[in-house]
Order: C-alpha cells, then structure tokens, then sequence
C-alpha cells in the first residue's frame, strides 16, 4: 500500500530555488534513506512533505488535516532540544498526544515499549534536560517510535548516538519496515544508507538525481560525482558495505 506520494514538489526560499520538481512515492515496507551533501535539501524536503513549509505541487500528507497528520506520520526533528526539564518518560509520552492525548492504557503500553526499544527504562524519571546529548537524541528517537504511526520521518536519526547506537537505530529501522510501516530517513553515513536502508534518493543542489536501490544507486560514478568521493566496498550477508576513503 502506498503511504505517500509526492509530485512534483518544488519549493523556493528567498528567492532560492531549494527544491525542484520532486516526485516519489513510497509504500509500506520501505526503509528510505535521504541522501546529499550539506544544503541538498533534505530537511526541506522532509519538512515540505508534511506541510510545514509552502511548496509548489503536492505531497499527500501535506493535504492531510494536523490531527490525521499526526495518526499518519511521526517526525524527528533535526534540533535535538527539548524546551521544559520534562521526565524522559513524559516527553516520550507527548508522541501519544496525537492519539488520546490523556493517560490511557494504551498510551502506557506504548511509551514504555518506546523506552524500552531505546534502552531508556533507567533513564524514565530523569529530567530530560540533565541527560547527555547521545541520550536526549535517543528519548526523542523514543518520542518518535511511541507516536505508532505507520509513517516515520526521521532527520538525521543517528545524530549524536555513539557507533553502536547508531547501527541499532538503523536496525530498529529495518525492522519497523519490514513489521510494515515506512520509514524515511536523512542519513550522512553512506555506509549506514547501503547497508540498512531498502532504497535510497539522492538529492543534489535541490534535485533528484538518484532513486533505487543502495547497491545500483551508490556507483562510484555517483558518489565521485554528488559526494567528492572515493569508496572501498565489499559486501557480507547480500549487503553492500562501503567505506568512503578518499576525496576525488
Ligand atoms: N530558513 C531558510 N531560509 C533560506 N534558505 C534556507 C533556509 N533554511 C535552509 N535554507 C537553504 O536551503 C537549502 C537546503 O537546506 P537543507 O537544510 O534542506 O539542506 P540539508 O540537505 O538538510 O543539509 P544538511 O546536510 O547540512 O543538514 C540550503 O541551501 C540552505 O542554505
């Protein structure tokens, strides 16, 4: 099933074309990594797809009421920050307000099942502005993942989580996906990308130059020419593992 279609989105920001003409769309299943240098857009993109910027052409979701939004797509921000000394477990919590928005036993279930996903349980009563930078990244992925929503849109998830962390983030990923909800991720980490994600667009000055899977679309060709980049690869368990090791 399809659970977002974007057409022909193209947005500009004063007086900058910062997006132009994008279209995809993607289904339920889906791991999509968001890929481009610094200033490609993904944030743009990630943000003009739920309505949150003015745009030219159209995403579905951005045609969608706030409330239904919010049952439909789940959104991490890029600033990692939170405004109130908020328990971890109740900024968790606000990922529910979608739903019920009251404590129900539902939203519990979920909250704590979010927690416990990010390795959070020991941290449920700590003030959410005394944690370190890797764990409020974390409590907000838990914020994310408690929203249940069929569709996850995540910038720059493994933003201050330490190489393991990221590796299960992008696992966890995977997983929801194939659970059958649909993830859209920005990722910097190339290797990340190839390895975890289902498929891959590149975005480049504002446009879409790349769309498929990681294996066909990270060539060398690609990469030299998007990224400035050289890669070592190989590939374990039908995977591509590639390593950037020089610039062009
Ligand atoms: N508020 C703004 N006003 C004007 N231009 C902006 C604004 N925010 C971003 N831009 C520009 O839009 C372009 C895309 O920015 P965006 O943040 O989407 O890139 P990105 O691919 O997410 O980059 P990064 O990898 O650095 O996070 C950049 O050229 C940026 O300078």
């Amino acid at each position: 099933m399809t659970v977002l279609t974007v057409e022909q989105l193209s947005l500009t920001r004063q007086g900058q074309r910062v997006l132009s003409d994008i279209s995809f769309s993607l289904r339920e299943g889906e791991f999509l990594g968001l890929l481009g240098p610094n200033g490609a857009g993904k944030t743009t993109l990630l943000r003009a797809i739920q309505g949150l910027l003015p745009h030219e052409g159209r995403s579905s979701l951005a045609e969608l009421s706030a409330a239904e939004r919010a049952r439909r797509a789940a959104f991490l921000p890029q600033a990692r920050e939170v405004a109130w000394p908020m328990a971890v477990r109740d900024l968790v919590a606000l990922g529910r307000l979608p739903w019920t928005g009251a404590a129900q036993r539902e939203d519990h279930r979920a909250v704590a099942a979010a927690l416990a996903r990010m390795g959070l349980e020991s941290l449920a009563a700590r003030p959410a502005d005394r944690l370190s930078g890797g764990e409020l990244a974390r409590a907000l992925i838990a914020r994310l993942l408690a929203q249940e929503t069929p569709l996850l849109l995540a910038d720059e998830p493994g933003a201050s989580l330490d190489p393991a962390r990221q590796i299960s983030t992008m696992e966890l990923f995977g997983d929801l996906a194939r659970e059958g909800r649909a993830v859209v991720a920005s990722v910097h980490d190339l290797g990340l990308a190839a390895r975890y994600c289902t498929r891959v667009l590149v975005l480049d000055q504002g446009r879409l130059v790349a769309d498929g899977p990681p294996a066909e679309v990270l060539s060398d060709a690609l990469l030299a020419k998007v990224f400035g980049l050289r890669v070592w690869r190989a590939e374990a368990g039908g995977r591509p593992l590639l390593t950037p090791v020089a610039l062009t």
